[in-house]
């Protein structure tokens, strides 16, 4: 069930996410702190970064010129693959957490499982520690599987209340969302809009938008708000940020949705949870 209220949801863990956010990856430097600050004065309140990003001084620099409370801000940051352990995670976490000039993180996910490794489980009782001490308001995962989810809470009894997955129409994830719905797991979009790639142009697309007198892009993240997905939309640009924010009044129809995951095919980059070892 979608539960939705003032453009957020509910986590499983009682606190709440905004139903859209802002992605940072490639966001760096002066231009970065720029993008990011007037995102924030346009509306955004979800901030998504990694420490793989080299970004989390950018954000926190974004954050300091805002003038927006802390606690109206989501601010989520990621554990390299490099750092998974118990002890790696809890040094890692406090470099994010210094870098990020933040007392704390609202979420804080495990980037991949790197199941080679096999050490996300170690990572993940440190996560549960960094949330018991108010570190981290609530703790997740990206591109984990249904097979690695349940492992987590068999072996730790604590399931995570987000999953960042690769979703967007070429790649719709169905089975992957039932599964969340099952166990309360928020579902994140990445790459929301296929990396803009030629999704945008696609006829399907085009037409409902025209219907709507939207763009494409606000199309498709209609299609994420439908599903209950939470959308991380990047852009270096303040239209096009505006653009993707000013997506509430964009109801489709359930033709619609079923149109657009109509045109599935599979990963943009063929990063798969079961084989990828993020660094
Ligand atoms: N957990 C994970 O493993 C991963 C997480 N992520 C997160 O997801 C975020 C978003 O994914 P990302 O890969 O950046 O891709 P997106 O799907 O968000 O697409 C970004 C591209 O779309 C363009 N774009 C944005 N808005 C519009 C618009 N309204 N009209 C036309 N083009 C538009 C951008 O160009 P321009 O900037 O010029 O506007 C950019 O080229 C990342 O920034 C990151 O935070 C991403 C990958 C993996
Ligand atoms: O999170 C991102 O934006 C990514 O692209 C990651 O998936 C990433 O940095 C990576 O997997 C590179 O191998």
């Amino acid at each position: 069930m979608v539960r939705m209220t003032a453009h957020a949801y509910a986590l499983a863990d009682g606190n709440t996410i905004p139903a859209i956010g802002l992605g940072t990856y490639g966001l760096n430097d002066q231009s970065g702190v720029d993008a990011i600050a007037s995102a924030i004065h346009d509306g955004y309140r979800l901030i998504d970064t990694a420490y793989n990003y080299g970004n989390e001084e950018v954000v926190a620099e974004a954050i300091r010129r805002a003038d927006v409370d802390r606690s109206d801000l989501f601010v989520t940051t990621k554990l390299p693959g490099r750092h998974h352990g118990v002890d790696e995670t809890l040094a890692s976490f406090e470099q994010s957490r210094k870098r990020l000039d933040l007392d704390w993180v609202d979420l804080y996910l495990i980037h991949w499982p790197n199941p080679k490794r096999d050490r996300y489980v170690d990572s993940w009782r440190s996560m549960i520690k960094l949330k018991e001490r108010g570190v981290v308001r609530s703790i997740g995962v990206s591109n984990f599987t249904p097979a690695m989810l349940d492992r987590l809470s068999a072996e730790t009894g604590l399931m995570p209340v987000v999953n960042q997955v690769e979703l967007h129409p070429y790649f719709p994830q169905a089975e992957l969302r039932a599964y969340h719905a099952e166990h309360a797991i928020r579902t994140e979009s990445w790459s929301p809009l296929a990396k803009r790639t030629e999704l945008l142009a696609e006829p399907v697309i085009v037409e409902i938008a025209e219907r709507h007198g939207s763009t494409p892009a606000q199309v498709v993240l209609a299609w994420h708000l439908a599903l209950g997905a939470v959308p991380i939309p990047k852009s270096a640009d303040a239209e096009r940020r505006r653009e993707n924010l000013d997506v509430f009044d964009l109801e489709l129809e359930a033709g619609e949705v079923e149109a657009i995951s109509g045109l599935e095919r599979g990963r943009i980059w063929g990063a798969d949870p079961d084989t990828h070892e993020e660094m």
